[in-house]
């Protein structure tokens, strides 16, 4: 799956990035370990001539637990795709080398989602050649951006640029925050942490109030639109490209999907084979709780979501970096495509991990509750993967949004994207291609009835909008009136993306991998399609690609899968090929050796470290000998 990491050794020969010992750490500990991660990562990158994807993946080992996430997820990569090549000649240099320490701060404590609406300004000033950047009142505060609260030096700030009294909407602009001198905040500017959070709290993310803070104009991050010395406002690309930083991010947390769900499914999977609890048959031996079919129709799901977002990440890979090097060459045309393409994965990657992740949790017994396991904490980590980088049902709409206008084309007969082409079937020549129950043992007969199911979610929406508006609707009420349906096409175009990813790409292993694997996969692959179908059956058969009497077969069949994917659990799992450091589980480690994992976890709890809680000499010890309380 994930290239083995073949610097595991030297990664976790050091105690910093030993994982047990983060329990118990304060924010400040959690905190400075994280930087402490990434400068060390860093020297060992140099010292042992890591490549840039060595480095990645070290990061990855980690879980992401590490420092200076947004300024390599986004300060930089929104240099690099919003500056110009004088301005990334100046900025690139300083914050690959951590001269400067950045942060990409757009939302505020008053919108996130709404951009167009976004408060922080930034007026041109003929007279001295500068910017005034301001955020006017207390909801223009920028609030999120990771690293902002304590670390950053500078922040890529989004504003309303306004020249005169004209707003020319958001722009980037390169602002110093603080001192590289003492670290200590500008004049003009106020900034903090937001405080702790759910999770993810080695990360100061932060607050920001700018009083009236002057930069030179050439601080405006000019690749898309510059302004003149005499106040002139040019646009050299769609003001869309300022987005471009979003759509790469929403490609990593695909990414960051897949590698959560692996490391949950590998704990459920290698904890339920060794867990043993209960019995079949009355006074017989106890069974691996594995082996109950419900505990498998639990846990597998994530198993194959594991497979089925490697392969995705991997062809959305691909189609992102066609898509960016036109894009840097002043080509828009695949813009829409990659941006609605992946906001809908984003949005669907996040919302099916943090699902199946509780699954995995949950299937722990009373184990799964205890941070030793791992689940929660990662459960906790990735939440926010539903929101960052764009709300969920704001990015699906975003996603539904291009799916109109490509069926829109489609029926126009005009050319649509490849990953919309299904669109250009006549929606009333689809006949259900399961016709006999061995037909829903071949994943490519379920990829038909995914396609007819998103084209049918599609066009329906299409055809209500079209008569809200009709009937005299205007657009933005006609809109609210289908949004849940718009969402709900979104999703049914994204899983049958996944399938689309997984049927291919076992079909394209087939042809060098050994036929063995060929089948283990083969039998995934089937197995996510049937499940994909049984979990939202109604709005399969709302579609009509399939009927009760296929929906019954399709239900057999899933079932069946499960007794056929067990023998192969375990080792799907272990083909992740995770070090016991990165998944960190006591319940999931390779050796199995759960209790003995758990009880060294609990031996090295800090309350355990004296046998007599101070407690017992404040409150305890005159309770139990019959002693009257002192006022409390
Ligand atoms: C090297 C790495 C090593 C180590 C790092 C370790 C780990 C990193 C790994 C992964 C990193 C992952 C996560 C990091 C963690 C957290 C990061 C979180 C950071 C943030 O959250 S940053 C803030 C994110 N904010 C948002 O996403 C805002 C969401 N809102 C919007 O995007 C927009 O408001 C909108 C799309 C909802 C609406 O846009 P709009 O107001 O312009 O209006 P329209 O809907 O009409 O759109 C107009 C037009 O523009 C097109 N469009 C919109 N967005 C985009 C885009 N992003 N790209 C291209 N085009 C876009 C839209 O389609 C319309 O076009 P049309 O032709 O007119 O239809
Ligand atoms: C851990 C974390 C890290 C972050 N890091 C950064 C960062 O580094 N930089 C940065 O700039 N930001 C960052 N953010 C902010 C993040 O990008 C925003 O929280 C996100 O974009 C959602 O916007 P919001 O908070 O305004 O939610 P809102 O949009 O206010 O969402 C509230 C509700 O309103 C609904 N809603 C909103 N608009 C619509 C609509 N048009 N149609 C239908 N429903 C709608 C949403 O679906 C949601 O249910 C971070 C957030 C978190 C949690």
């Amino acid at each position: 799956m994930q290239k083995t990491f073949k610097n595991e050794k030297i990664l976790f020969a050091e105690p910093l990035f030993q994982c047990d010992g983060l329990a118990g750490f304060t924010r400040s500990e959690l905190y400075e370990n994280a930087i402490h991660r990434t400068l060390r990562i860093n020297q060992l990158k140099k010292e042992h001539n890591w490549t840039q994807e060595d480095f990645d993946i070290a990061i990855r080992c980690l879980n992401y637990e590490v420092g200076f996430v947004i300024h390599l997820s986004m300060f930089i990569p929104a240099i690099e795709r919003l500056a110009t090549d004088d301005q990334k000649a100046k900025w690139l240099p300083l914050a690959e080398s951590y001269r400067i320490l950045g942060t990409y701060a757009q939302t505020e404590l008053g919108h996130g989602t709404n951009l167009m609406a976004l408060e922080t300004t930034a007026t041109f000033d003929p007279r001295t050649d500068e910017f005034v950047l301001r955020t006017p009142q207390l909801s223009s505060m920028k609030w999120w951006p990771g690293s902002l609260g304590k670390t950053a030096t500078h922040a890529i700030v989004l504003a309303q640029l306004i020249i005169g009294n004209k707003n020319y909407g958001m722009n980037p602009f390169m602002v110093q925050l603080r001192s590289l001198e003492d670290h200590m905040p500008l004049p003009g500017i106020i900034v903090g942490d937001i405080g702790a959070k759910l999770g993810a709290n080695s990360n100061d993310n932060g607050f920001l109030i700018l009083n009236d803070v002057r930069i030179p104009r050439e601080n405006m991050l000019a690749r898309n639109s510059k302004v003149t010395k005499d106040g002139r406002y040019i646009q050299t690309s769609t003001n869309k490209a300022n987005y471009a930083t979003m759509v790469l991010v929403r490609l990593s947390i695909i990414r960051w999907a897949e590698d959560t769900i692996k490391n949950g499914s590998l704990i459920a999977i290698r904890y339920s084979a060794v867990r043993r609890q209960s019995s079949l048959q009355a006074g017989g031996p106890e069974m691996q709780v594995l082996d109950y079919q419900t505990q498998q129709y639990k846990i597998f799901p994530s198993l194959a979501a594991s497979y089925a977002l490697f392969f995705t990440y991997e062809a959305m890979m691909k189609e992102y970096e066609i898509a960016y090097a036109q894009i840097m060459r002043g080509n828009n045309q695949l813009l829409g495509q990659i941006h609605g393409q992946l906001s809908g994965l984003k949005a669907f990657a996040s919302d099916l991990v943090t699902y199946e992740l509780e699954m995995c949790r949950r299937s722990c017994g009373g184990h799964g509750y205890l941070k030793a396991s791992v689940v929660g904490e990662t459960l906790l980590h990735t939440l926010p993967l539903v929101t960052v980088e764009g709300d969920n049902t704001v990015m699906y709409l975003q996603c539904a949004r291009y799916l109109l206008k490509q069926i829109a084309k489609a029926l126009a007969g005009q050319d649509v994207d490849e990953p919309t082409s299904y669109l250009k079937k006549d929606i009333l020549s689809y006949t259900c291609p399961v016709q006999k129950g061995e037909h829903c043992t071949n994943p490519n007969y379920l990829l038909k009835i995914y396609t007819q199911r998103a084209h049918s979610a599609i066009a329906s929406v299409a055809r209500q909008l079209q008569f809200d508006l009709e009937s005299g609707k205007d657009q933005s009420s006609a809109f609210n009136n289908n949004l849940v349906s718009l969402v709900q096409a979104a999703k049914a175009h994204c899983q049958l993306c996944l399938m689309k990813n997984f049927v291919e790409s076992v079909s394209a292993l087939e042809r060098t991998c050994s036929e063995n694997l060929a089948s283990v996969l083969r039998q995934l692959c089937l197995y996510f399609g049937l499940h994909g179908i049984v979990t939202a059956s109604g709005e399969f058969l709302e579609s009509e690609a399939i009927g009760l009497q296929q929906l019954e077969w399709i239900k057999a069949e899933e079932l069946k899968s499960l007794a056929a994917i067990r023998p192969n659990a375990v080792a799907l799992v272990d083909a992740f090929d995770l070090h016991d450091q990165t998944v960190m589980s006591a319940l999931g480690r390779y050796d199995g050796n759960a209790y003995q994992h758990l009880f060294e976890a609990a031996k090295r709890e800090p309350m355990n470290q004296t046998q007599v809680p101070p407690a017992y000499y404040k409150y305890l010890r005159d309770l139990i000998k019959g002693q009257p309380l002192a006022k409390l």
